[in-house]
């Protein structure tokens, strides 16, 4: 059997920790899911402590009420917590208060009888019943964490079930059993399952942050695909895990002339401009191409097991997607055409710097001999040979 003080201090003392270190995260981050899985963890603590009173004082109201209300503060501030996550949530708050209010109304009306325990286990059943449907729905990086927090959620709504049920029995059967010991079983369960999710919440919240922190430094704001940065890191890995026998190609587009269109449009018909040419690109290459703007006007795709024509024949599709369907700024149409440098990896380019460089060398090429064109060849010579021009 298990050794209930034990239990009860152990939740204790590692739900204040865990609380207080969401707080005071939540003093310097200003984010207001620390603050409420903070205050979860916290309410809990006070739930022990309330309770815990009642084998040295008789005040019921603080003993039981305050117990209780404490009990289903819990997992509303949970709710709340793992809500405010997902900054699109709003309205939680004011939802929270109410459902709280009523919680305390409701228990008064009861206070002091056998109904306020059953009253109370159902509801944080009920509670952690909807926590884990947004553990669940919630787009959480750390996926063995995450089911880890939701197995609890679920046998934590069991317990407090069975709990609820076997405090009903005797007012609704005729059975007179003493169901003391199974009681306290289930009060060591609740306190153990409420200490392993608070234990879970941080890495969950920091895999998270993590991730969230890692994407935006990674991707370009304006067009949403990676920035140099973000190819770097994907490419060093391709090109590490890649054996010589698949080829990997790179496209460098750089848009022409288009100085000029920031000069007659305007910079934010520029920006634009340079959303829909990324638009063009991200439609027309595969999810397994990887993407990025790795300038101002300057974009790279990188796509494996691609051989040279198949990316020369790719490169030349989105030049004349882009050169044949005018981009529509307000009443304005404006032709924007497009130069691209091509590269495959061989024996002689086999680290995606050297390729970078072909490509880059190509492309130079392209703006060099007259623009609106795609190079896959190099040569020794800068007026290149026919054969590696598309036009
Ligand atoms: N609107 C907008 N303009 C940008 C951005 N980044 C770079 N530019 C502009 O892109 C233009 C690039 O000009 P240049 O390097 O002279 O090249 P170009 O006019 O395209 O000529 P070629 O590349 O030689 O065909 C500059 O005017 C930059 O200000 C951006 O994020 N938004």
């Amino acid at each position: 059997m298990l050794h209930l003080p034990t239990v009860i201090s152990l939740s204790f003392i590692l739900n204040l920790i865990i609380g207080l270190y969401f707080v005071s995260i939540y003093q310097y981050k200003k984010q207001t899911s620390f603050l409420y899985l903070g205050l979860a963890c916290v309410t809990f603590t006070f739930a022990i402590l309330c309770a815990s009173l009642r084998v040295i004082i008789a005040w019921p109201f603080i003993t039981h009420y305050f117990a209780s209300l404490f009990i289903i503060a819990c997992p509303l501030f949970l709710i709340m917590g793992l809500k405010a996550l997902n900054p699109l949530n709003k309205g939680t708050c004011r939802q929270v208060s109410s459902l709280l209010i009523v919680a305390a109304v409701f228990l008064l009306a009861v206070y002091n009888t056998a109904a306020e325990q059953i009253l109370v286990s159902l509801t944080v059943a009920g509670l952690f019943v909807y926590a884990s449907y947004i553990v669940l729905n919630a787009r959480f990086i750390a996926k063995l964490q995450q089911r880890m927090l939701l197995l609890c959620l679920l046998l934590h709504a069991l317990v407090m079930l069975i709990q609820g049920v076997l405090l009903l029995l005797p007012f609704v059967t005729a059975i007179n059993f003493n169901f003391t010991s199974v009681l306290q079983f289930t009060l060591s369960v609740h306190l153990m399952l409420a200490t392993s999710a608070a234990l879970l919440l941080p890495f969950l919240v920091f895999a998270n942050t993590e991730h969230t922190l890692n994407s935006l430094a990674n991707r370009d704001p304006l067009t949403q695909l990676l920035n140099k940065r973000g190819l770097n890191a994907i490419a060093n890995t391709l090109f590490s895990k890649n054996n010589a026998e698949h080829p990997i190609s790179i496209i460098m587009v750089d848009i022409d002339f288009f100085k000029r269109v920031n000069d007659e449009y305007g910079h934010d018909a520029g920006d634009e401009a340079i959303k829909w040419i990324a638009q063009h690109i991200a439609a027309l290459f595969s999810k397994s191409a990887v993407t990025a703007r790795v300038g101002g006007e300057e974009f790279a795709i990188l796509l494996s097991h691609c051989t040279l024509n198949e990316a020369q024949s790719a490169a030349n599709t989105l030049r004349k997607n882009i050169k044949n369907k005018p981009f529509s700024y307000f009443d304005n149409t404006i032709c924007l055409k497009i130069s691209a440098g091509v590269a495959c990896s061989n024996t002689h380019t086999s680290s995606f710097k050297s390729l970078l460089s072909a490509a880059d060398k190509r492309l130079y090429i392209a703006k060099t001999t007259g623009r609106d064109k795609v190079i896959y060849e190099s040569a020794q010579n800068p007026f290149i040979s026919k054969k590696s021009v598309c036009t």
